[in-house]
This record gives C-alpha cells, structure tokens and sequence, in this order.
C-alpha cells in the first residue's frame, strides 16, 4: 500500500526558468494569494520545463514513426530526451480551446506534485507560445486495453491472479488520488485505455486530471464533447445523464475496467448481439445469479481461477457499478478487497477478506452474499490454521499482517488532522449514506451473522485451560495462545449491532479484554486476554436470534 501525504514533492533546487521569471514580473497586477500559491507550488515541484524545441529533438521533429497514438487531448510521441537518453511520452495539447500560459502552468504545477507508483509520473511540460506539451515517463508495457482486448501473438493472456493484481494497483493508484491528495483529483476518465501496464504489468494510470487542460474548459469554452462527457460504457449514468460527477462515477469506471478483467469483454463491443454491446447492461442480469458466474469470466481462462476467488471480485465489480451513486463502495474498500484477491491462488486456497477493514459495511455485506463456499472456504481456513505447511502459513500471515497495516495506516491517519480532510468529510457522508441506506433498503429481509475473529495473547490464563480452548503458535520471543471469539451480529437488530460495533472498535484502541465462557462443568469463566490480531468472516443465517459471545469449538 502506497501512502503519499499530500504537498510530499521535494522541493526543487532549479533556478526559475525563462517562462516562470515572465510570470514573476507580471505578478503586481494580479491576485496576491493566488500568485503567492502558485510561487510556492513552483518552489515545491521537481516538474521540469522543456523548449519545444527540446521536444522537437526528443520526437525527431515528431515524426509518425514515433507517434503512440492520438487520444481525446492530442496526439502522443515517444521520444528519448538529451542528453540524458531518458525514454519520455510527449503529449502534444490540441490548441483548441487551450488556456493561457498562466493557467495551463497552475494547472500542471499541481498535476506535477502528484506521485504514486500506479499513476504515471509526469516529468515535465512546455509552455512555449501556442504550444502546450506534457512529458510523461514512458510506460513500456502498452495498455491494459492492449492486454485484454488487442492480444498480440507473441503474448498469451494474462492469468486471474495478474488480473486481480492489476485491478488492486489500480484501485491503489485510484485510492491515492481519491484519498490520499488534498483536495481529492477525481479521475473522470478511467478505462482499459487508460491503465497502463510496465514491462512487470504493474499498472499505472494515465490522463489523469487533464480535463481542465484541454478542449472545452479553457476561456474558449467549446461545445460539450465526449471527451468532456468521459468514455461511453464508463461513464457513470448520473454523469451521463446530467454531467454530475463525484468520486463515485470514478468508482463506477473501475467497476466496468473490473469487469473487463473478469470477463475478457469490452466495456462496449458493437461486435456483439445488441443485448450484449454494453458490458455494464449484460452483467446486471446476472450478478444476482452466482451459479452463472463462472459463465461470467473469460472463456480464455479456462476456469483457472478459484470459484471464491471469482465470486467475490464479481462481488466488488457488481457493487462499483451499481446505478445509484451513493450506494458504491468507497474506492479505499475495494481497494483493501482487492488486496485479498490479487493473492488467491489458482489451487483453491480460499481468500479471507477481513471485513473489519473496510469503512463502509455495506461491502462487507455483498462479499458475504456473493460467498457461495463460506462453510467450506471457514473450514479451509481452520486447516489452514493448524496446517504445519510453511507455504500457506506464511500466507496467511501476510494477509494478516497487511490487515494490521491497514489498520495501523488508518489510525495514523485519523489522527493525521492536516491533510485530507475534504475527502475524510466526503468519505463520512458516503459512509454515513452508504452504509445505512444500502444495508437498510437492501438487506432488510436479510438476517446477518458476523464473525469477528480475534486472536488474543494470554495475559493471566494457565496454559492448560487455552489448549482445551484455542490453537497455539510460537515465534522467537514468546509463546503466544491464539483464542477465538465469535461475535454475532442480527441485522435486523440495529441497535443491538451498533453497540457491538462500538465495542468492536473501542478495543481496538483498549487491546486488553475479558471474555466470558462457559467451560465443560457449566461454571461461568472470565479470562483476559491482549489483542494480537484480528480477523473477519460474514455468513447470512436465515433465522438470528439476537447477539452473543462464545468461543469457536
Ligand atoms: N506515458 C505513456 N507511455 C507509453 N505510452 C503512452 C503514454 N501515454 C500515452 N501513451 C499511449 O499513447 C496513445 C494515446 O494515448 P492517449 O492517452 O492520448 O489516448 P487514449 O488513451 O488512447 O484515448 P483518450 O484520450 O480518449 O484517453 C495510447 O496508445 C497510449 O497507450
């Protein structure tokens, strides 16, 4: 997980380049905070300025032979920049409709302080005259739309776990510019196209922020365009409809991406008979049917992938893609979701997402229902627990490892009070909305049990008692008792979940925790124990009976 604070660039050490030293001297004639800003933006950013005529050598004069391809804001040149020999995407900007040198400079300067490993760097920009470029690091591995849909012959097709893996450092680079930046850059154009791949596969988003750079949002203001309107079979219906665009229609986008990795087909394919052109409306139908899922997933798979494993990311896309807005997930769920998913192996080994880190419930919920082999995959786990096989133990200890991570890296940035609080605010009224109006208008026919799944280290408890109770694992400094606690949870009884809810996060920060049982005589029994981890499976019952407390046999 990657956790850039925002403001993070170094600050640069150049000397102001000719453009910036014309800025400087046109200042007293126009807003001193604005000015102010923008001056310690350029003091911040490491974005270089290049001559066009720089970028002219760099693209050889920007002959065919090097141009990428032309999207919706220009054409795009690989070039090698002198003298240092570094391989460089240059987009040259359609002048239409182009903002003025100053503008265009605020614009990119903040663009430039954007840094995540699964966002494509930008290096530089040129500024010179009517020409506006941008310099990106080359990215040497084409697009995911090349990947999925345009499979040269010299490469196979990616496997489930590669799939999962991109979608994770998708939705990572997509959490950072969500989350992670103050104020919070929603996207507006993630498709296939977009996501980038390096010669590892490791993704990185491309475009991103652009729309105030290019045709249709300058002083020209030109007609709406699809550019503006985003990508048809992206698009989310809200922005469609009415061009009302949040976090969540960037949400929806990486749904429909999510769902071209699952199933191999394109967001639209005229190709194909008309009820199946738009992915999105073809696999509505469906996500209510998990038996169909497996029809689902690309036939070029050939079901390699396992079936929790394919239940759960149909799970998360289903949800992404949901038509009213603010009953999608939160981009940083997905992405923890995600997290679990891109390690599930081809052998079977379930994944276990634990719920307890996602921010809104109403993710956990629609795993848990798109769960088809919870009983088995609870087994699984068990053995996986007592297994003495180092492969899998490690594995899960990883899994575990990252939901305290997780955990750790929320808690720091609660108390982190000076940066993203727009989104934080924006997050609360999701979570507020979303977990509340999803679970109450879609699952209240629905019953919910939830186990919370603890593991405590012995605090004052003779081992003889623990053996009889829990499983046990050493490592170098000291034995540790692991002890599970089941907590179930009745859907219907909201307050009920409520309260141990606030219990459930209230140990979070007091580790220390009494547990009462009854052993095999009948008497009642208090032991105490400290937090060492924490883990989280969901199961429906159709018939929950109020909550209790009680160790797993
Ligand atoms: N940093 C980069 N490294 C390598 N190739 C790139 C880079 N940026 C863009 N390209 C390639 O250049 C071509 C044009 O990209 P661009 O992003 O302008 O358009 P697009 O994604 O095809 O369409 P749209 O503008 O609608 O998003 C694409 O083939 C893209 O893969």
């Amino acid at each position: 997980m990657h956790c850039f604070p925002c403001f993070s660039t170094p600050k640069s050490k150049k000397s102001p380049t000719r453009n910036e030293t014309n800025d400087n001297e046109s200042r007293p004639h126009a807003n001193e905070n604005k000015h102010a800003e923008e001056a310690e933006q350029l003091e911040e950013t490491t974005l270089k300025t290049f001559t066009f005529r720089e970028l002219a050598t760099a693209t050889k004069n920007f002959r065919q032979e090097c141009l990428l391809g032309e999207g919706g804001f220009g054409r795009v040149y690989k070039g090698t920049l002198q003298p240092t020999g570094q391989v460089v995407a240059v987009k040259q900007l359609d002048k239409h409709g182009l903002h003025g040198n100053k503008e265009f400079q605020a614009e990119v300067l903040s663009l430039g302080r954007l840094d995540h490993p699964n966002l494509v760097k930008l290096v530089g920009y040129c500024a010179d005259g009517d020409q506006r470029l941008l310099v990106y690091d080359y990215v040497t591995g084409g697009s995911l739309q090349d990947h999925l849909h345009e499979l040269k012959s010299d490469r196979g097709p990616m496997d489930w776990t590669t799939r999962m893996q991109i979608a994770y450092g998708a939705a990572q680079g997509l959490d950072y510019l969500h989350d992670k930046v103050n104020p919070p850059v929603i996207y507006r154009d993630l498709k296939a196209s977009n996501v980038l791949l390096d010669d590892d596969l490791c993704p990185k988003l491309s475009d991103f922020g652009l729309h105030k750079l290019g045709p249709g949002t300058g002083d020209k203001m030109v007609a709406v365009t699809s550019r503006v309107m985003g990508t048809y079979g992206y698009s989310a219906p809200e922005y469609t409809r009415g061009g009302n665009l949040t976090l969540k229609s960037d949400v929806y986008s990486f749904g429909v991406v999510l769902l071209e990795l699952i199933t191999g087909r394109r967001a639209l394919d005229t190709t194909r008979p008309n009820d199946e052109q738009n992915l999105v409306s073809w696999a509505q139908p469906l996500f209510g049917d998990p038996k169909r899922y497996p029809d689902m997933a690309d036939p070029v798979l050939e079901n390699k992938f396992s079936e929790r494993g394919l239940n759960q990311a149909v799970a998360i896309a289903s949800m992404c893609v949901q038509e009213e807005a603010t009953t999608r997930p939160l981009i940083s769920d997905v992405m923890v979701a995600l997290s679990f998913l891109s390690m599930s192996t081809e052998d079977g080994v379930p994944t276990t997402v634990p719920i307890l880190s996602f921010r809104d419930k109403s993710m956990s919920i629609a795993l848990s229902r798109h769960d088809s082999d919870l009983a088995s995959s609870k087994l699984a786990v068990e053995d996986e627990k007592s297994s003495t096989s180092s492969d899998k133990e490690s594995s899960v200890d990883s899994m575990k490892e990252r939901v305290i991570k997780r955990e750790e890296e929320d808690s720091s940035s609660e108390s982190d009070d000076g940066s993203g609080s727009n989104s934080d605010e924006e997050h609360e009224e999701d979570r507020n909305s979303s977990s509340t109006e999803a679970i109450d208008e879609k699952n209240q026919a629905q019953s919910l049990k939830i186990n919370y799944r603890y593991s405590w280290e012995e605090v004052d408890v003779s081992d003889e008692k623990l053996s009889s109770k829990g499983s046990q694992k050493s490592n170098d400094e000291s034995i540790y008792s692991c002890y599970d606690i089941d907590v179930d949870h009745d859907d219907s009884l909201r307050n009920k979940e409520k309260k141990e809810e606030e219990n459930i996060h209230s140990s979070k920060s007091d580790d220390d925790q009494s547990v009462y049982f009854d052993d095999e005589s009948g008497d009642d029994n208090e032991i105490s124990f400290h937090r060492i981890k924490s883990e989280v499976d969901v199961d429906y019952v159709e018939d929950d009976s109020g909550t209790s407390l009680h160790p797993v046999k």
